[in-house]
């Protein structure tokens, strides 16, 4: 059979829990979230392709237990969790979290072959990664909106349903054994939601494994779901079959009125009931409940079988620590993101006529103010305006290399988080991704900055040396930014944060301190600072010797003088551009490892 037929009828895995406590607080005030009757913590056994909804009141414990069960980061677990019976492997369960993190710029088809692509083993072939994005677009009735991008608050796309759908697939294509969903109807209207949910229970139907905490479903959309899960104040009020909700409440004098909504009444239940007379009736309907006692079995023969006598609060941080392996190589890696990158930039139109609008007419502007201020046949020419003049250039050049970069990363950490966290790419991809469309349309950028404005300021000297010399104090600024991006946790704070990097950079240029006059314990900070080491290539093109001198004598002087109090080298451009290379380098490097640390923590 081929592979991708084969994995797209695959056998669910059954998943089962016992002994599930998770307590958060401190360990003077602990708080218990999941605690189960008599604290013994939770134990439950949902079969192969079944769906099963986790349902309760808010603050019942619907999302913890599921991330226990997904095995993803918690604030203090107990328990034993078992897929087939043995422990769970993180590359055949798949998580979909509420919101959608999506990245606005793709289409629901791309979206999908970027996860495919990424995440499934070299193994499978192209070929057969576009035709299991196929199959999941259709399973996902998504086909009609395949080529639509995504979109976001500012620009429309697809809808929200859609959205949802397009979440589900980017986990899907991967073709897990188990799908967990935290809430995939939250914010749909009600067709939407019932077509979801739809949508679930027929991949349970052809064998994935579904749960997913449910708020508020329907008559319709309970009708769908194959075993239910009630959750009250951290405890299983009732596990079992959907269908046998009614007749178990009946049979405790609680049956749903006729007509009604079962998960209606049940919830209606849990709210208003008295804590003691819900405890007494969960014992009795636990008692008669198949699931505990299937986990129960199931737990003990896998632990029988491993020869271990172990005792059920086993902590599941074997396999929550464990990074889920990566499909593709380092180079289909960057291939992925990089496309993704350039295909942002090209589909973001006004951010693209921004980038490149900006410079121009900020150049033009500076150009204007000091226009022809490098000519030094006019009868005012003075050498500190000349300076000046290639200085603001170098200023503005700083500010335009650094501000977009410094918010790329809070805005998309979202994103970066959820792929990071199931191993789609490593950091180090991710960055060089970056580098690899940032490096192009920096040089963009430096080539139009110096062309609006070269030849109205009367500049001498090379204009390709100006253009390499801002491209490269770019890339060192862009590392800067990139770095603090990484470490602040959001765009507010980036913006707070940026003039306390920023300003200082012209301070350390020279432009109003000499540096022997900074006291000696912040004179270091200088070698970090790339404004002053581009700002140096720009004046030893400006007023470094040349091969042809044209410059009268007293001119020349002054153009010296203007070398020395800045203390620049006529010799030693080679210094500046290792600097500049060095801190380009370094920076992008301290960054990788601050995001992989940032990420692996909060995975
Ligand atoms: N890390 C944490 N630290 C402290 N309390 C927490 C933590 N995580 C969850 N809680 C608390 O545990 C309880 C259960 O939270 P959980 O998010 O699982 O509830 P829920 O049933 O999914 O609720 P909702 O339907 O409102 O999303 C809540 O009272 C919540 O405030």
């Amino acid at each position: 059979m081929a592979e991708s037929s084969r994995s797209v009828r695959h056998t669910g895995s059954s998943v089962c829990w016992s002994g599930v406590k998770v307590t958060a607080g401190s360990k003077k005030n602990p708080k218990p979230i999941l605690k189960g009757a008599g604290g013994e913590g939770l134990s439950g056994y949902v079969e192969g392709g079944k769906f099963c909804a986790i349902m309760g009141p808010s603050g019942a414990g619907k999302t913890t237990l599921l991330n226990a069960l997904a095995g993803r980061r918690l604030p203090n677990f107990e328990g034993t969790v078992l897929v087939d019976g043995k422990e769970p492997d993180r590359r055949r369960i798949a998580f979909v979290m509420q919101e959608d993190v999506l990245c606005p710029t793709q289409t629901p088809r791309e979206a999908l072959m970027f996860s495919a692509g990424l995440r499934l083993p070299a193994t499978v072939s192209l070929a057969e990664k576009r035709k299991l994005v196929e199959a999941t677009l259709r399973e996902l009735k998504l086909e009609r909106c395949a080529d639509t991008l995504v979109g976001d608050a500012v620009k429309r796309g697809i809808s929200g349903g859609e959205k949802k759908r397009t979440s589900i697939g980017i986990e899907l294509v991967v073709r897990p054994k188990v799908l967990f969903l935290d809430e995939p109807t939250s914010g749909l209207d009600s067709y939407a939601a019932y077509s979801v949910v739809e949508n679930l229970r027929q991949l349970s139907a052809v064998g994935c494994t579904v749960l997913s905490t449910i708020h508020q479903p329907s008559s319709e959309v309970f009708g769908l779901f194959a075993d239910v899960i009630f959750l009250s104040l951290g405890e299983t009020f009732y596990s079992g079959a959907a269908a046998d909700l009614p007749s178990s409440l009946a049979a405790h004098g609680l049956a749903p009125p006729p007509l009604s909504n079962p998960a209606d009444h049940t919830m209606f239940l849990l709210q208003t009931k008295p804590v003691e007379e819900l405890q007494r009736v969960a014992a009795e309907l636990n008692k008669k409940s198949t699931a505990a006692a299937s986990a129960a079995a199931a737990v003990d023969a896998h632990f029988a079988a491993a020869g271990e006598r172990r005792s059920l609060a086993t902590s599941l941080g074997a396999w929550t620590g464990s990074a889920p392996r990566r499909g593709a190589g380092i180079l289909t890696e960057v291939y992925y993101l990089a496309r993704r990158e350039k295909n942002s930039l090209l589909r973001d139109r006004a951010g693209l006529v921004a980038a490149i609008a900006a410079p121009c007419c900020l150049n033009l502007l500076f150009a204007g103010i000091f226009y022809q201020a490098g000519d030094r046949e006019r009868p005012n020419y003075q050498v500190m305006t000349h300076f000046g003049a290639i200085s603001q250039i170098a200023i503005g050049g700083m500010f335009g290399a650094a501000q977009p970069l410094l918010l790329s990363f809070p805005l998309e950490a979202a994103l970066f988080k959820k792929e990071y966290g199931v191993g789609t790419y490593t950091a180090t991809t991710y960055f060089a991704a970056k580098t690899a469309v940032e490096v192009p349309k920096s040089f963009l950028v430096a080539a139009l900055t110096w062309l609006v404005s070269y030849w109205l300021i009367a500049l001498e000297g090379p204009i390709i040396l100006y253009i390499l010399a801002l491209w490269l104090m770019g890339f060192a600024i862009a590392s800067t930014a990139l770095l603090l991006g990484c470490l602040v946790p959001n765009v507010e704070v980036g913006l707070q944060v940026s003039p306390a990097v920023l300003v200082p950079q012209i301070l350390f240029a020279g432009f109003f301190i000499k540096s022997e006059q900074i006291p000696p314990f912040l004179r270091w900070a200088q070698y970090l600072c790339s404004l002053r080491y581009g700002n140096n290539l720009f004046a030893l093109i400006a007023f470094g010797p040349q091969e042809t001198d044209s410059w009268d004598n007293s001119t020349r002087a002054e153009a010296e003088l203007l070398l020395e109090l800045n203390q620049i080298e006529p010799g030693d451009w080679w210094v500046n551009v290792l600097v500049l290379a060095s801190i380009g380098v370094a920076f992008r490097l301290v960054a990788i490892a601050a995001l992989s640390w940032r990420a692996a923590r909060t995975a």
